[in-house]
């Protein structure tokens, strides 16, 4: 979605349809990643040395290193981009000129992200061991991390999309004035658009994690020929998405609209004079 034009730029179904195009992007980045062995050393603190002292993981080397570079051309100044690491380089570029979408707010969930991503999604998708792949691997893992990290903060977009909405702006207000987080949470989960991902995302999954025959029928893995074509398994993209993808989105929507009217009643106020 293109920032840097504010037309309808909060538009529900726009921004639905920006978290069904990232469920492609996420989807084949794990399907690239799941080509390699988990190769957990890449993982693991202080297995290499590293020029600046360094002492981390040779991911988190690798992952701050990517970002440097990518700073310095700015990506971190879009609202829709968030980064894993820090110190990072001020860009090289002018900053652009984004229209305030947004209400002023610091929320990042990257480390979550990080954290359930090694403890839950690489060993679920990954074969058990180490085929030398470093390289190759934490290239793919941050690809995953990345898409994960966009979908999962496109949830300030979606909470800011909600609370303009005339009909519930009331409520959110009284919501959020009361730091009522349940009541916040019920008001903006839609379990019809949950319902509808989950079984959208395992057929993407069924689609997406096999082969298919000239005819375009799926070779599924008990195949008569003994091929073991799935990429990737439905189950694991389907229980990642209800367990860690959905609820994070919807802490990120929560705790954006916590912080909603920090300094807009003031601002309210300015405009009313
Ligand atoms: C993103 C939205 O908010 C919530 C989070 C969803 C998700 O993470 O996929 C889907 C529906 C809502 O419960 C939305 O309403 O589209």
């Amino acid at each position: 979605m293109n920032l840097l034009k504010k037309d309808n730029a909060l538009s529900l179904a726009r921004l639905r349809d920006v978290l069904i195009r990232l469920e492609d992007t996420i989807i084949f980045a794990l399907i690239e990643r799941a080509q390699f062995a988990l190769n957990e050393c890449t993982y693991q603190p202080g297995v290499y040395e590293y020029e600046d002292g360094y002492k981390g993981s040779f991911l988190g080397y690798f992952l701050h290193e990517m970002e440097k570079v990518h700073s310095r051309v700015r990506r971190y100044t879009s609202p829709d981009e968030y980064p894993f690491t820090s110190p990072l380089p001020e860009p090289i570029l002018p900053t652009l000129d984004f229209p305030p979408i947004l209400h002023p707010n610091n929320i990042n969930v990257n480390k979550d992200i990080m954290d359930r991503y090694l403890q839950d999604i690489v060993p679920k998708i990954c074969t058990p061991g180490d085929d030398l792949n470093y390289g190759s691997s934490a290239t793919r893992d941050v690809e995953c991390l990345q898409a994960l990290s966009k979908r999962i903060h496109y949830g300030k977009f979606i909470a800011e999309s909600k609370f303009q909405d005339p009909a519930q702006q009331e409520t959110y207000i009284r919501l959020i004035k009361a730091k009522d987080r349940e009541g916040i949470m019920e008001l903006l989960t839609n379990r019809t658009v949950e319902a509808a991902l989950l079984r959208r995302l395992r057929r993407k999954a069924m689609i997406y994690g096999h082969d298919i025959t000239e005819k375009g029928d799926i070779i599924l893995d008990d195949d008569q020929n003994g091929n073991v074509s799935s990429k990737i398994h439905a189950d694991v993209v389907v229980d990642l998405y209800e367990r860690f993808v959905i609820p994070l989105t919807k802490e990120v929507e929560v705790d954006y609209l916590l912080k909603r009217l920090d300094g807009w009643q003031a601002s309210e106020d300015t405009k009313a004079e």
